[in-house]
């Protein structure tokens, strides 16, 4: 079994208001099924605040969905590491393809902003993935790849050990069509095998890499159970307790 603890993040995106958000932040505190499986919960910033008071004293990470990478200044509308540290986040979602393709998010943004998450003391989670077209034309891991030295690109390998990449094929995202677990694999274990060659490979075998496309309750395990899906990110079956928590325990090491 790989030494790397699974990680387990919701992304809620632009979902539940501060009540819904409380509520199903409480109801997921109270049916975490073990310590064993590391769990993340990404509301809207706007539920940061209540949803960090509703999971005080449990082991669940608060993660913001973006950030700014300026500490401060005048850029209208954002939100900063210092901020997000501020309210009690302990993660940041960086480069969602949602951001990269409905806000213009480019791989040197995505750069500058985990720089200033590791700056601060967030732990990144870094996201990646092919478009349905990208795939079709064989272009998966130049363009995954691409957009992993693009992110990378000067960190050092103490801060790479601390990290988390997210592998979301495009395509995956919100479709239910969920990657297959043999390709989630070959993809992961690629951006692994460029994480060792390009930084170190003592820090990159301790670099949790998720999965995130259509994760359910009925797919989770089995993707989990590959050497290097160290986890998952959901968007969906993140939205109700029942469903992220099933997920949860498809993390666990099979008994
Ligand atoms: O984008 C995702 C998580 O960040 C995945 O969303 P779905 O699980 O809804 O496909």
């Amino acid at each position: 079994m790989s030494a790397r603890k699974k990680l387990v993040a919701g992304n809620w995106k632009l979902h539940h208001d501060r009540a819904a958000s409380v509520e199903l932040a409480k109801a997921i505190a109270a049916g975490l099924p073990s310590s064993q499986v590391e769990v993340v919960i990404a509301p809207v910033f706007t539920s940061l605040d209540v949803v960090r008071g509703a999971i005080a004293g449990t082991s669940i990470g608060l993660s913001a969905q973006d950030l700014h990478w300026d500490d401060s200044g005048a850029f209208t509308g954002e939100v900063s590491a210092p901020l997000l540290k501020d309210v009690g986040c302990t993660h940041v979602i960086i480069g969602h393809s949602e951001r990269r393709q409905l806000f213009g998010e480019t791989d040197d943004r995505v750069s500058k902003k985990l720089g200033a998450a590791l700056k601060h003391g967030l732990v990144p989670i870094v996201c990646v993935g092919e478009t349905l077209e990208e795939r079709e034309a064989g272009r998966t891991l130049e363009v995954v790849l691409g957009q992993i030295d693009a992110a990378l690109a000067g960190i050092t390998k103490d801060a790479l050990a601390g990290i988390v990449i997210a592998y979301e094929p495009v395509w995956a995202i919100g479709t239910g069509k969920v990657a297959k677990s043999s390709d989630a694999q070959e993809v992961q274990a690629a951006i692994r095998k460029r994480m060792s060659e390009r930084i170190d490979a003592g820090a990159a075998q301790k670099t949790r890499i998720l999965y995130g496309g259509s994760v359910k309750p009925d797919n989770a395990a089995e993707l989990m159970a590959q050497p290097d899906v160290d986890g998952a990110l959901v968007g969906g079956a993140s939205l109700k307790a029942a469903s992220f928590l099933a997920i949860v325990k498809g993390a666990l090491p099979a008994s």
